[in-house]
């Protein structure tokens, strides 16, 4: 007997997109399995203003494919000049469905993010008044912490001060990585919620560094040791609503990863719904599958689940192509290193 699961039509509540040929290559890659992605910012420049956002979701619709159901949901870029109002404006019209966080220098083109916390305080107090989320790219910078704790430590210096003063401001802690990030969010209100990767539910640090070193899994923040895989894998599949998928689904073309300073960041669009369909049978909670892919992530954005159902088909190993070929070149596609055996049927 065919094994089938079928969901509500998933989302990605982190999904970077980037422009020109590199968007008309990766977005079916997303249009094909999610209703609606959380469109990051971080385009050279970056997108920090209504004007600029509008123009962005307009050249993303403009490359989606005939035919294809994809609604991108637009985000502005923080910086230090990004304006209250502009910010008010653009999420009451709808255009704007949150603000991403990036302190500067802490990950690719995040050169014009916020280095002193305190010329955000305005920006911050006008999205706890008129409910607008707030993604956070969690990592402290300085140069002093080392890479595998500056999630933890972003917690203590940064967010949880941000947060005790702003009450009431609801934040995404975006691709969590730790088994400190997991617990800051169980031991919190409904109005901290966190992303999970499809990556960092798989590979540990030794991905990376193990028999050579891997540019593909290189991600920021980058992966830690399995005990906090393990967390992360055990809160996405506990039906906790504050934890939902966000792929952060990171394409760069291959030369720019494969160098001697590679850029950071996994694309794994493609093959996302079949890697977590295998994590979550292999953890015994496929029926908590649709709560993480589908349900919480709607739930946290205060906007309804989609109507459309995908279905997933369990049977022979399916394959993926090692890489895509975009106009902006090749693109290596996310290897789980294990066979995948679910599939959305089409
Ligand atoms: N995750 C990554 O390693 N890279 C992302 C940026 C980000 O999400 O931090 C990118 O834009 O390439
Ligand atoms: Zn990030
Ligand atoms: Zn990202």
């Amino acid at each position: 007997m065919t094994e089938r699961l079928i969901i509500r039509r998933p989302d990605d509540w982190h999904l970077h997109l980037r422009d020109g040929a590199m968007l008309s290559g990766v977005l079916p890659e997303t249009a094909r399995d999610f209703a609606r992605a959380i469109i990051m910012p971080n385009l050279v420049p970056p997108v920090v203003n209504a004007r600029e956002a509008a123009a962005y979701r307009e050249r993303i619709l403009a490359a989606l494919p005939e035919g294809m159901d994809f609604t991108p949901l637009m985000t502005l870029y923080m910086t230090e000049e990004t304006d209250p109002a502009d910010v008010a404006a653009a999420h009451a019209s709808g255009l704007v469905t949150a603000v991403k966080l990036y302190p500067a220098g802490a990950t690719t083109n995040s050169a014009s993010g916020v280095r002193d916390f305190d010329k955000v305080r305005g920006v911050l107090e006008k999205m706890a008044e008129i409910g607008c989320p707030l993604c956070v790219h969690g990592e402290v910078t300085d140069p002093e912490v080392d890479i595998f704790d500056r999630e933890a430590v972003f917690i203590d210096r940064v967010l949880d001060p941000i947060r005790r003063a702003t009450p009431g401001l609801r934040v995404v802690m975006e691709h969590l990585t730790t088994a400190d990030g997991v617990a800051y969010v169980q031991a919190n209100a409904a109005d901290l919620g966190a992303t999970i990767t499809t990556h960092h539910l798989i590979i540990t640090r030794n991905h990376i560094l193990v028999g050579g070193i891997k540019p593909h899994y290189y991600c920021l923040p980058v992966a830690k040791r399995a005990r906090h895989r393990d967390a992360l894998v055990a809160a996405a599949i506990s039906g906790d609503a504050r934890f939902f998928l966000g792929t952060d689904s990171a394409p760069h073309a291959d030369p720019t990863k494969e160098c001697a300073c590679g850029c950071a960041g996994i694309f794994s669009a493609t093959n996302t719904l079949s890697c977590l369909a295998e994590v979550f049978e292999r953890e015994g909670a496929l029926d908590r599958l649709e709560a993480f892919a589908s349900l919480n992530g709607p739930a946290f954005y205060r906007l309804p689940p989609n109507e459309a159902r995908t279905t997933l088909v369990k049977g022979a190993p399916v394959t993926y192509p090692a890489r895509i070929e975009t106009g902006a070149g090749p693109v290596t596609l996310f290897d789980p290193g294990f066979p995948l055996h679910w599939r959305v049927e089409r």
